[in-house]
């Protein structure tokens, strides 16, 4: 009997705790009573176990807080598999949509056995030019006796998966020189290009790809050394060989803008520092055919020139960048700007290079592209045709042999015949014995040309024998095989 009046009673008291709750939220305004519930909730739970709470606000001294920013990207991968409520958003100039919390929810992040529970708050409405608008703020809870690893390692954890997160989240841009002496954006950079759409050697592909992530993860090394965070590349080969392509596919795989470089348009080379420092950390620098943009070669010869004034004249005389001043740029003389930066030169004739400009440090990586080898054609008929084997394949490692085509060559060929593979390859088939007759004509021409050469260089020979009363036909053999010899002596005696 007694214990059925306990639970009458707890019964009576709970129905009346019930309606005061339902009777204050009525009366108090919705922003109070959530603030009074919360710290309500705080009082309690730090009762039991000693808490640290750390709040981080969205506005700080009348600035925006980087650590707001970056706790809110780094929740917003984290929010979706555990909150029931959440904002959903896309903005500008960034790849995907994103979510974040909305206030008075709450989440925990487990890192390292560490219960990190965050909350995210509406500071007090404030009137700000005619429109109401609201100020956010984190609440980071812990128990006190994680704080050495919040600061020391939780705290810098978000700020770098945050900066991950910002950096995939980006697109990536094209920027130019053209228009001036600074960097303008012409585009979202979204080159199709990859690593698995370029022909090139499959040894070659993997060893690039494994010296850029290198590259990439060694901030620390870099600093360590006190190098300037920055590589070089040099890509070389006859055109059509995917130099560009390649370019892309880097800047795809690494996610980084490119600044794309006109020499011809930088006027000096104090103009030439300016645009280097104004690019941006994560960036490919690209000067592409160097040989053409700027005559780099032969230093001895134009070492006067740059000694004297101090400049040297591009092919077509408007630039006054000097070999010095490409030299620096390579060398990373700009290094004062953080962040990593890939310099890649291209050119079609690596020979005409200066050698001071090769040597690594400045191009650490030399890359030759080629002519089309049976492997970089697989690739290209797997990309443009869907196929991968064919009854012409042997037809085409034959011809591949045997004459240069270039993977530009081929791409031409497949390009309109993807739904019609077989046409495809007939297509590529016809052009290469195409090419194989006209190189064997060449190869006749140039044949007879020889010819003529040597019998045009003999008779001068025989002439001048003459005319100094020698015996043509005593010289005639050291000049001349056997069999020549003696056809030579009948024409000479005829003549
Ligand atoms: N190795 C390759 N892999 C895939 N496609 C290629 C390759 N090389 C060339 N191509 C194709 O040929 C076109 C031209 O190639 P690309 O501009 O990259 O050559 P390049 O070596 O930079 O030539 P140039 O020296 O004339 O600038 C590309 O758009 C691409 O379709």
């Amino acid at each position: 009997m007694e214990a059925l009046m306990d639970w009458k009673s707890m019964g009576s008291l709970y129905a009346s705790l019930m309606f005061v709750r339902g009777a204050v939220r009525e009366v108090i305004p919705p922003e109070v009573y959530k603030a009074a519930k919360t710290t309500f909730f705080y009082f309690f739970t730090n009762l039991q176990t000693k808490l640290v709470t750390i709040h981080i606000h969205e506005v700080e001294n009348d600035s925006d807080n980087d650590i707001f920013n970056s706790v809110r990207r780094y929740l917003s991968s984290k929010c979706f598999a555990s909150s029931k409520s959440l904002r959903l958003s896309k903005i500008k100039n960034s790849k995907n949509h994103t979510y974040t919390m909305v206030p008075e929810q709450s989440m925990v992040d487990m890192v390292d056995g560490v219960k990190l529970t965050w909350s995210l708050h509406s500071d007090q409405v404030e009137k700000v030019s005619k429109s109401e608008s609201s100020r956010s703020f984190f609440k980071l809870c812990f128990e006190e006796k994680h704080k050495e690893f919040v600061d020391s390692a939780y705290i810098p954890h978000i700020m770098k998966e945050a900066e991950i997160s910002k950096f995939k989240n980006r697109r990536k841009k094209l920027f130019t020189n053209r228009s001036g002496d600074c960097w303008s954006q012409v585009c979202q950079f979204s080159h199709p290009s990859t690593f698995d759409t370029i022909a090139m050697d499959p040894v070659l592909k993997q060893e690039i790809q494994a010296d850029l992530k290198k590259f990439v993860n060694k901030s620390k090394f870099y600093t360590s050394v006190g190098k300037a965070w920055k590589r070089g590349y040099l890509l070389y080969g006859p055109p059509g060989t995917g130099k560009t392509s390649l370019i892309a596919a880097i800047a795809n795989y690494l996610d980084f803008d490119i600044y794309d470089m006109e020499l011809t348009s930088v006027k000096n080379n104090s103009q030439l520092k300016r645009l280097l420092i104004s690019t941006s950390s994560k960036s490919v620098i690209v000067l592409e055919d160097i040989d053409c943009s700027l005559d780099l070669s032969n230093r001895k010869e134009n070492n006067n020139q740059e000694c004297d004034e101090g400049k040297m004249k591009t092919n077509n005389g408007t630039s006054n960048v000097s070999l010095s001043g490409i030299l620096n740029f390579v060398d990373g003389l700009w290094s004062p700007c953080a962040g990593e930066r890939l310099i890649i030169f291209t050119t079609n004739h690596k020979e005409k290079l200066d050698p001071a400009l090769l040597r690594s440090g400045r191009m650490d990586k030399h890359i030759s592209l080629s002519f089309c080898s049976m492997e970089s054609f697989r690739i290209l008929a797997k990309n443009y045709l869907k196929v991968e084997e064919h009854e012409l394949m042997k037809e085409v490692e034959e011809l591949i042999s045997s004459i240069q085509v270039t993977p530009a060559d081929v791409a031409e060929c497949f390009m309109g015949y993807d739904e019609d593979p077989d046409a495809g390859m007939r297509n590529v088939v016809e052009e290469m014995k195409r090419r194989k007759e006209i190189n064997k004509e060449e190869e006749k021409i140039d044949q007879t040309k020889k010819r003529l050469r040597s019998n045009d260089k003999e008779n001068k020979e025989v002439k001048r024998l003459r005319s100094t009363g020698d015996d043509p036909n005593q010289d005639l053999e050291k000049i001349m095989p056997a069999t020549e010899q003696e056809e030579k002596r009948k024409e000479v005696y005829e003549n």
